[in-house]
């Protein structure tokens, strides 16, 4: 990583001055001869992120944490990020995002009859964080595989396993080099890997055939476009396109990673939020009921037009981003400079619970304040980043949004709910905003869903 060196300390000591207003969550670490920056400030922030991409890049992350993530989109840099977030972009644009509704709606539905079946008595309990993470797994391996779901199904299966290894590596001291050393767990890890990998293979080339085949008789118009068959064709179209198996592989791990744990967080929070504030809830609910009735499966349409929900998505946390300032002539702000090979880290959940850009208020769960629209929610237009900002900025968000949209109002039409007596709230991060002791919540069959049920037993 590049540094500073010589003078760095001069010209970032003046930022302690401005202690409350550049630091916000504050700490400065010496770090070799790199210095790192906690920025919080919004207006910083955005000078950052609308930098011209070459400026700033991402850090290189822990590599415990890259094995989890992959060497995909999340991790990589320069001209090969570039290229392979041309290729996979289009797989998130709204219009082919909405292509998936139906299948979103089914996986939802799925999971609300399985709810209806466990509360014979009209209610029941349910540890949410674990039903929407394997919902946001179904989602996300539909979109990632397509029409090879159950392939890809069990492609994520051992993936899940893998990232259970790797996370239990974390919870042990770092050795440098450890993972390479025949342990039984690095030795189970390396076989998972194979066996992914394998799979992959098997199922890229199977895909291979099938497009050749589907491109001459042109039966896939009006499929969604997955990630695995954009990065197929983006290998077939050119030899210099220079996307491998193995691009491929570490893309889906990537996918794998960001999308399943991140949405159902948002999730989470978001239920147990509404079931904190019934108010709030009984608002969402009459909203939902409004535009979409009791029964009807949200449509695209509707889903816009459900106001109260897209409040309701101030509960999402990813913790923190980390990025070095990279351009040779610093980043100014308020006539400081921010040096080159600066490591800053921007605390996405510090931003966001900030009282002097949130009010005094700012730790209150209030989805009105998003009324007039995210950018006017707080004092300063780019307060609210769960998604991040700029050019690396969550290519995942319209999915991430639409199906916690789609889900929630599909739990609204069916159900009320509260929290359970032995619900704990204990937010704890873990890269992410978990609920340390889960997520239990007491649902309740709306009237008009108890007759369903009672003609379906
Ligand atoms: C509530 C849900 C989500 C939240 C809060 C979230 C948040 C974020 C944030 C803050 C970043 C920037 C990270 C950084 O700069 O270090 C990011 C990047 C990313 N997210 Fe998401 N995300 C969510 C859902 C998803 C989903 C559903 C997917 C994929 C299916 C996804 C895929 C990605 C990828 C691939 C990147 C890296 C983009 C790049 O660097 O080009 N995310 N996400």
């Amino acid at each position: 990583m590049p540094s500073t060196s010589h003078n760095i300390l001069p010209r970032v000591l003046p930022f302690y001055h401005n202690w409350k207003k550049i630091y916000g969550a504050t700490f400065l670490v010496w770090f070799g001869p790199t210095v790192r920056l906690t920025v919080s400030d919004p207006d910083l922030i955005r000078e950052i992120f609308t930098s011209k991409s070459e400026f700033y890049e991402k850090n290189e992350a822990h590599p415990l944490v890259k094995q989890l993530e992959g060497d995909g989109l999340l991790s990589l840099k320069g001209e090969k990020w570039a290229h392979h977030r041309k290729i996979i972009t289009p797989t998130f644009h709204m219009e082919n995002v909405k292509l998936l509704i139906p299948v979103m709606a089914t996986s939802i539905v799925d999971m609300m009859d399985k709810w209806s079946a466990m509360s014979s008595s009209g209610e029941v309990e349910i540890e949410v964080s674990e039903w929407f993470q394997n919902l946001t797994e179904d989602i996300i391996t539909r979109t990632a595989f397509g029409s090879s779901y159950e392939d890809g199904k069990a492609i994520f299966k051992l993936q899940a396993q893998q990232m259970v290894l790797v996370a239990e590596a974390f919870q042990k001291v770092f050795i440098p080099g450890y993972r390479f050393l025949p342990t039984k767990r690095n030795i189970n890890s390396w076989k998972l890997d194979k066996e992914i990998r394998k799979s992959l293979i098997k199922l890229i080339d199977r895909r291979r055939e099938n497009s050749n085949s589907d491109n001459n008789n042109n039966v896939h118009e009006k499929c969604p476009k997955d990630l695995l068959s954009l990065m197929i064709q983006a290998s077939n179209s050119s030899p210099s396109s220079n996307i491998t198996v193995n691009d491929i592989v570490e893309e889906c791990k990537s996918f794998f990673f960001a999308g399943k744990q991140t949405t159902s967080n948002l999730l989470t929070w978001t239920t147990v939020l509404l079931a904190m504030h019934p108010q709030w809830q009984l608002q969402a609910r009459a909203e939902v009921l409004k535009v979409c009735g009791a029964r009807d499966i949200p449509t695209k349409d509707d889903v816009v037009k459900l106001k109260t929900m897209l409040g309701t998505k101030g509960s999402i946390h990813n913790a923190n981003c980390y990025y070095t300032w990279n351009d040779t002539n610093g980043c100014g702000a308020w006539g400081y400079k921010v040096p080159r090979g600066t490591e800053l880290l921007i605390p996405i959940l510090a931003v966001h619970h900030d009282q002097s850009i949130w009010g005094n208020d700012a730790k209150e769960f209030n989805p009105a304040r998003f009324t007039e629209g995210v950018a006017r929610a707080a004092k300063h237009p780019v307060a609210f980043i769960p998604f991040g900002l700029g050019v690396r900025t969550c290519i995942g968000q319209n999915l991430a949004l639409l199906q916690a949209k789609l889900a929630l109002a599909i739990i609204l039409q069916r159900f009320s709910f509260r929290l359970a007596p032995t619900y704990q709230h204990a937010p704890t991060v873990l890269m992410l905003l978990y609920p340390q002791y889960g997520a239990p919540i007491i649902f309740q069959r709306l009237p008009q869903h108890n007759q369903d049920q009672d003609q379906g037993s």
